[in-house]
C-alpha cells in the first residue's frame, strides 16, 4: 500500500509556546487514521498544518511523497488535493445544497457532463435524493452534515480531514452517522485524517488510533491494542480506564506483568515503563466495568467499604473506598449498601500499572 500522507518531526509554536513537539506519522492510501487526545494537546493545530491554514516551524509534510509544508514552503490549500469536513459543516448558506456540493468542480471547470456523473454519484451514495433544492437552512443537522461530506468527495480528493465533524449533532445521530462514515470511507477506499475528541467516535471509525498529549504521540497502534493496552496513563484515562489509583508501590516489574501493593493487599497487573519512570510514583488504571464484587478476598482483589450506589438503568454504578481512602467506581447489577464491606477484583490483564514522573 502507497503511504499518502507522511508527517515528520513536525513541530509548531505558538510564541513562546511549543504546541506540537515533532509528531511522527504516515497515513497508507484508504486508510482511517481518527486522532483522540485531551483538549489543547495539539490536534486541530496539526490538522490545519496539513490542510495548508497554518505553516509550520519545522519538519515537513508530504503528500504522494511530495512536500506541502516545510520551513518557509506552504502549498496553497487548493493545490494540496485534500477536502475538509468541519464540525459546524461550513456550507454557504446563500447555495442550495447542489450548488454547495458542485462548487469545488466549477472553480475545477470540470465538463457539465462529468460534474452530473459525479453529483449522482454522491447524491446516491450520501442518499440527498430531494434536497438538493434546498438551502443549508431548510436542512437537519445530519442533512447538512451529509451534503458537506458529499462536498468533501465529489472532487475525490487524494484526502479527507475531517474535524470533528459529528460534534453538532444529537448522541443518536452521531451513533448513526459514524457508523455510516466508516462503512462509506472503506467502501470508497478514502483516506481519510479524522481529529475527534470523542474516544467512541474514533473505535468506531478508524484503522489506527492516534493518541496525543501535550504536543506528542503517547501511542498510535490499532484500536483493540489502544484499548487492550494503553502506552500510559493519560491514554488509559482516555479510554474508559478513570479509575486511578495512586497510593500505591511497584514491588517487582521483571516481565509483562508487574506485581504492585496497594496498603497490605498485593496485586498483578500489566505494566507499562515509560521513560520517566520513578518508582515512587505508582498509578492504577483499571475500567469501572471490568471490576467484580465479591464478599470473600481472593484473587487480584482488594478490600474496600461501599460510599454510595446509583441506578444507571440495567446496572448501578457503585462508589468505593480503599482502605487507603480513595474512591473508584464499579458497575454491579445490585444494589449496594452504603458502609457495606467487601473485595473487588480487577483482572490482571486489565488493571494497568504506571510508573510516570
Ligand atoms: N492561533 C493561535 N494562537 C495562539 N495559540 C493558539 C492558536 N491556536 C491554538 N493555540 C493554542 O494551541 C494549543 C493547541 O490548540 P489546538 O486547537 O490544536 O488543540 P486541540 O487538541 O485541537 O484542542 P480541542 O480539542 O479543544 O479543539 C492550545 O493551547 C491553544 O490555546
Amino acid at each position: 500500500m502507497e503511504t499518502i500522507l507522511e508527517i515528520k518531526d513536525v513541530k509548531k509554536r505558538f510564541g513562546a509556546k511549543e504546541i506540537l513537539k515533532g509528531i511522527n506519522l504516515s497515513v497508507m492510501e484508504g486508510e482511517i487514521i481518527s486522532v483522540l487526545g485531551p483538549s489543547g494537546c495539539g490536534k486541530s493545530t496539526l490538522l490545519n498544518i496539513i490542510a495548508g491554514i497554518l505553516p509550520l516551524d519545522g519538519g515537513e509534510v508530504s503528500i504522494h511523497q511530495s512536500i506541502v509544508s516545510a520551513p518557509g514552503k506552504m502549498v496553497p490549500t487548493e493545490k494540496r488535493n485534500i477536502n475538509m469536513v468541519f464540525q459546524d459543516f461550513a456550507l454557504w448558506p446563500h447555495m442550495k445544497a447542489r450548488d454547495n456540493i458542485l462548487y469545488g468542480l466549477k472553480v475545477k471547470k470540470l465538463p457539465k457532463n462529468e460534474m452530473e456523473n459525479r453529483l449522482n454519484e454522491v447524491v446516491s451514495l450520501l442518499h440527498l435524493e430531494g434536497l438538493l433544492d434546498q438551502f443549508p437552512s431548510e436542512l437537519s443537522g445530519g442533512q447538512q452534515q451529509r451534503v458537506a461530506i458529499a462536498r468533501a468527495l465529489v472532487t475525490k480528493p487524494d484526502i479527507v480531514l475531517l474535524d470533528e465533524p459529528l460534534c453538532n449533532l444529537d448522541i443518536q445521530l452521531r451513533i448513526e452517522m459514524r457508523t455510516e462514515m466508516a462503512q462509506l470511507f472503506h467502501s470508497l477506499r478514502t483516506t481519510v485524517f479524522h481529529v475527534t475528541h470523542d474516544p467512541s467516535e474514533a473505535f468506531a471509525m478508524a484503522d489506527r488510533i492516534v493518541v496525543m498529549n501535550r504536543g506528542k504521540i503517547d501511542q498510535m497502534d490499532v484500536p483493540s491494542v489502544c484499548y487492550m493496552e494503553p502506552k500510559t496513563c493519560m491514554v488509559a484515562g482516555l479510554l474508559g480506564a478513570g479509575n486511578c489509583l495512586k497510593k500505591a508501590s511497584t514491588i517487582s516489574d521483571s516481565g509483562r506483568f508487574c506485581k504492585v501493593k496497594v496498603g497490605e493487599t498485593e496485586l498483578m497487573g500489566l505494566g507499562f515503563v515509560t521513560e520517566n519512570r520513578t518508582d515512587q510514583n505508582t498509578q492504577l488504571r483499571f475500567r469501572p466495568e471490568e471490576c467484580t464484587w465479591q464478599r470473600e478476598n481472593g484473587d487480584n482483589t482488594i478490600p474496600v467499604s461501599v460510599v454510595m450506589s446509583t441506578f444507571e438503568g440495567g446496572v448501578y454504578r457503585v462508589k468505593v473506598e480503599t482502605e487507603q481512602g480513595e474512591d473508584f467506581c464499579m458497575l454491579h447489577s445490585q444494589f449496594l449498601a452504603d458502609g457495606e464491606k467487601g473485595y473487588v477484583r480487577i483482572p490482571e490483564e486489565r488493571l494497568y500499572v504506571y510508573s510516570e514522573a
